[in-house]
């Protein structure tokens, strides 16, 4: 674990953002569990669903011309095209959470981390990382969710997010899970 920020108890918005399939969202489950009180943003995407995933819970899934609307009306904090897909996070909710003083958590890519760093500084911007772009293929594909295109797609990003990492205040390496949990709580200085 590398930091070279304050730690995010002062920011209250944080943004946990790294390749696809390095365990971001298995990260981001096993938090919430132990830390109730932190807010996780529900993002809008054009992606369709996956087997099991819930509108609203996982995600709002929009068709392009919904998603254009809600971009138009300045309805996102941020959005990206990711392997061929947008992605945004809801303004309104995030910014009432905030308001009320509580933690709020943004899972996203690296497009999206960039624009929130140029709208909110303040944020503490975390960057997970595999042990090895091996282990990420391998991860991807054991998580079979996606078409041989879009793990091609998804793989060939994740070599660009990850020469990324420095821009980062802090980087965590997704070796063992419930290392890695351990240490995003102490870099966000939750108590255990
Ligand atoms: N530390 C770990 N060791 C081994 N496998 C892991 C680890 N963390 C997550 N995984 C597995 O890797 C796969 C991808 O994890 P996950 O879906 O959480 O990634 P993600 O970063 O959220 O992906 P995406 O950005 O595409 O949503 C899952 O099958 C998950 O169980
Ligand atoms: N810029 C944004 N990226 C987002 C948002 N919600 C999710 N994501 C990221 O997209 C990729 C792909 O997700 P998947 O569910 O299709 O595997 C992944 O890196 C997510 O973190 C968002 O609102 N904005």
């Amino acid at each position: 674990m590398q930091s070279m920020a304050p730690s995010a108890a002062e920011g209250k918005l944080t943004v946990i953002t790294g390749p696809s399939g390095v365990g971001k969202g298995s990260l981001v489950k096993q938090l919430l569990e132990l830390h109730p009180e932190i807010w996780l943003s529900i993002s809008a995407t054009t992606r369709e669903a996956r087997q099991g995933e819930i509108e609203g819970d996982h995600y709002f899934f929009l068709n392009r011309d919904r998603f254009a609307e809600l971009v138009q009306a300045g309805g996102c904090l941020e959005w990206a095209e990711f392997a061929g897909n947008r992605y945004g996070t809801p303004r309104q909710p995030v910014e009432q959470q905030l308001s009320l003083g509580r933690p709020v958590l943004l899972e996203i890519e690296l497009e999206g981390a960039r624009q929130v760093r140029r709208s909110f500084p303040e944020a503490f911007q975390i960057f997970l990382a595999p042990p090895s772009f091996e282990e990420l293929e391998r991860r991807i594909r054991g998580r079979a969710t996606d078409p041989e295109e879009a793990i091609q797609r998804r793989l060939a990003r994740a070599r660009e997010e990850l020469m990324a990492q420095q821009e980062f205040d802090a980087v965590v390496i997704n070796d063992n899970l419930q290392v890695a949990v351990i240490e995003l709580e102490s870099l966000m200085g939750l108590s255990c």
